[in-house]
């Protein structure tokens, strides 16, 4: 790829299209088969540059700058993927824009407060507990999908509490993984692809009928005293009606936080343990802060202040893995590093090209907890490190992961110590967030 910027005498620039375009598919073959490499080689090309999905021109920023912008300028919406997600996700949160977005997101805001928080806080500490008990030493654990699973059931008993039984619990697994998953490619390719009766759109369609079905259930399920994440929704009130939210707005919300609240959590978590074990100097620090402070027993969200280091090993894990793309749209003309875009223009970024990009982040391959020491931090500048995005639409569940993050990390690494299974190297598989292809480790006893 070769840069082609074109500035006109105006001062105002003509934004590039990147080469490789093809007819009816645009780059969107590309961009899927490279991922990661196609997205971090576009800030070759200048700030802006316009990439085609499929034959929908998508202009992506490639500086922290102009990204940060997109995020925090109320000029930009969510974009495509609000169009291809609604059958999933209805009127959650992912797929509302503007005012409707700002009345929804005041009356969910209750259920991320502080005490809130303490209270789902007890559910991690209780689920990692629960799963640091039933290993035993020299077990092999596929780290991946017991991520996956704690993480579903954390967000699954804040919601529910005991109605999260082993009936909701299942199809809960099985079928928010094909929502995320699918969902993603659906974003990312021509709309024509959509309609098609292949197996993928099946699986798709089936899948949101059944988490669907399960929630429908478990909202019209009698629920005096319940203190969990659906009472606090059911309990919501319009701010200016005073009407409760309707049935399907609160399935909207449930399916929604399943879904965005599960798999990211799951898959950061995975990587965290992959980290520990590639990085003896971390692991040795880290196992040092737990052994004084906790002296083996499970984390508790009172104890995060006193483990700053399991602290920064969170947030550098989020900045070495997170979100490939984010995705917006104009919703009135702006000029955006010198580029001149009309309303409705789809924009975008992408996190991990921004996260690695050794123009924010001296030596980015590195896995460097102390980067995230107050002063280093603090030069890092706004939009180069953007795990739970930002502006009005930063995710309302960022204390939530951080703080299961790191009460998991503490309570695993208390008593054990996670050690690759020797085989094919672990890489990521970039499905919208970054998957570990395989995740086998053996628990040793500390
Ligand atoms: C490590 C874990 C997590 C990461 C990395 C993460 C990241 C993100 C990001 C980047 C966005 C913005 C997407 C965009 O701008 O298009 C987002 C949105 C969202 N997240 Fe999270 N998230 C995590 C955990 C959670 C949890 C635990 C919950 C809830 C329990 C949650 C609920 C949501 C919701 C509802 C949205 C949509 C917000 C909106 O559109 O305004 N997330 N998340």
């Amino acid at each position: 790829m070769t840069a082609n910027p074109n500035t006109s005498g105006s001062g105002k620039c003509e934004v590039s299209t990147v080469p490789g375009r093809l007819p009816v598919l645009g780059h969107t073959a590309a961009l899927l088969r490279k991922r990661l490499a196609f997205t971090a080689g576009l800030r070759g090309h200048g700030p802006v540059v316009r990439v085609y999905l499929g034959g929908l021109p998508l202009h992506v920023v490639t500086t922290a700058e102009l990204a940060h912008r997109v995020l925090v300028d109320e000029a930009f919406d969510k974009g495509i993927f609000v169009d291809k997600l609604r059958r999933a996700f209805g009127d959650g949160l992912v797929s509302l824009n503007g005012d409707r977005y700002r009345r929804q997101r005041r009356m969910i805001q209750p259920a991320f407060h502080r005490h809130a928080l303490a209270r789902y806080s007890e559910t991690m500490t209780a689920a990692a507990a629960e799963l640091a008990n039933s290993w035993r030493d020299g077990q092999v654990l596929q780290v991946d999908r017991l991520m996956q699973d704690l993480a579903i059931s954390v967000v699954g008993r804040s919601l529910f509490s005991t109605d999260f039984d082993a009936g909701v619990s299942a199809e809960v697994r099985a079928n928010t993984p094909v929502l995320i998953r699918l969902g993603v490619v659906r974003a990312l390719s021509p709309a024509v692809l959509e309609k098609l009766p292949v197996p993928a759109n099946r699986r798709f369609d089936e899948a949101v009928a059944r988490v669907h079905r399960v929630v429908d259930r478990v909202v019209d399920s009698p629920r005096a005293g319940r203190e969990d994440l659906l009472s606090v929704l059911l309990g919501a009130r319009d701010e200016d009606t005073g009407e409760p939210m309707g049935r399907q707005q609160v399935r909207d919300h449930v399916v929604t936080l399943l879904t965005a609240g599960t798999e990211t959590t799951g898959i950061a978590l995975s990587w965290l343990f992959h980290e520990l074990a590639r990085n003896p100097g971390v692991a040795g620090r880290l196992h040092a802060e737990v052994d004084r402070v906790l002296g083996g027993r499970p984390a508790t969200a009172a104890d995060l202040r006193a483990l700053p280091y399991t602290r920064r090993v969170v947030d550098e894990v989020l900045r070495a893995y997170p979100l490939w793309l984010t995705l917006r749209r104009t919703n009135t003309a702006v000029r955006l590093g010198g580029v001149e875009l009309p309303a409705g223009t789809e924009v975008g970024f992408s996190p991990h090209a921004l996260h690695h990009d050794p123009r924010y982040h001296e030596r980015p391959e590195l896995f460097d907890p102390d980067r995230w020491l107050p002063d280093r931090a603090a030069a890092v500048p706004a939009g180069a490190y953007v795990p739970f995005a930002g502006g009005l639409h930063h995710c309302p569940g960022h204390a939530f992961a951080h703080t299961e993050m790191a009460i998991v990390a503490a309570t695993v690494a208390a008593r054990w110590r996670l050690v690759p299974v020797p085989g094919k190297p672990v890489r990521p598989r970039v499905v919208g967030l970054l998957y570990p292809n395989r995740l086998p480790m053996t628990a040793r006893s500390r």
